[in-house]
């Protein structure tokens, strides 16, 4: 599957300019063959625009970008900002070709004051969405750097996952790379794809990335608004595997409360 990440500064706070963005994207990654779009997170948006974010989370977000997947063709994971029963979430959807939301992910693990104001942190740990032969997870950007996050879509199956991010300086160092270590040590296809520019009280580090499960770096972008692509082969995964076969040799049994609370006999 040929998958295209859309890295952008956005226009914080205005839905309209946003979509009218993706509508754009869709076409010119549809056209280079991309099956799935990857956006930043809180897309829809934008990330550190106050208030405002719960304000536009209680309006109907979704139903124009399922549109826009299905006018196009090509499936989404969109990041936006998610309203239920009086809770807050910072959110990623996964809708597929024909406009259908597939699965959504709420980000486990919120960063900082940032999050904590306006979001609730969901409970769950990433999906995986089958989707035209590839399992996808989606994770949003601070869950990333939680090793257990992506070791766990990992053993779930996924071969992809996909990470709508608005990573701030002075974190450069997550994006240049801890990706590369996540794909390495889990043998799992990474698309990490990054806000740039300024943001009220951030400046994005760019920096959005697709990575091999050998971990080798199959499109990047520093600054600028651009689409990335790549394309993602479950066969790739399975040799990765065959080669580094940390999953297979992992062992889980030593890592129980009750293993820790063990004494070794011989000492
Ligand atoms: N390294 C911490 C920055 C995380 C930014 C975010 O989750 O939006």
């Amino acid at each position: 599957m040929k998958i295209s990440g859309l890295q952008t500064s956005g226009t914080p706070g205005d839905v309209d300019a946003n979509l009218h963005e993706l509508d754009a994207a869709c076409r010119r990654a549809r056209a280079e063959g991309a099956e799935l779009l990857i956006t930043t997170e809180l897309f829809v948006t934008g990330y550190d625009i106050g208030d405002a974010v719960r304000e536009l989370a209680r309006t109907d977000l979704l139903s124009p970008a399922r549109e826009t997947a299905a006018s196009h063709g090509i499936a989404l994971v969109l990041g936006a900002p998610e309203y239920e029963s009086g809770a807050y979430y910072n959110s990623a959807f996964f809708i597929d070709a024909a406009g259908a939301i597939l699965g959504r992910h709420r980000k486990n693990h919120l960063f900082g004051e940032l999050d904590r104001r306006y979001f609730t942190p969901g409970d769950l740990p990433a999906p995986v969405i089958d989707y035209a032969g590839v399992r996808i997870a989606m994770l949003i950007c601070y869950d990333v750097e939680f090793p257990e996050n992506v070791r766990s879509a990992a053993l779930a199956g996924a071969d992809l996952v996909a990470v709508p991010t608005a990573q701030m300086q002075p974190y450069e160092f997550i994006a240049e790379h801890l990706l590369r270590v996540r794909a390495w040590e889990n043998q799992i296809y990474i698309a990490y794809v990054n806000h740039d520019g300024d943001e009220g009280s951030l400046r994005y580090v760019g920096r959005s990335s697709i990575v091999s499960p050998s971990a080798t770096v199959l499109d990047s972008v520093e600054h600028g608004n651009r689409l990335l692509f790549a394309t993602v082969e479950p066969h790739t995964v399975r040799q990765a595997r065959k080669a580094n076969p940390y999953l297979a040799d992992l062992r889980p049994d030593l890592f129980t409360p009750s293993a820790r609370a063990t004494k070794d006999p011989s000492c």
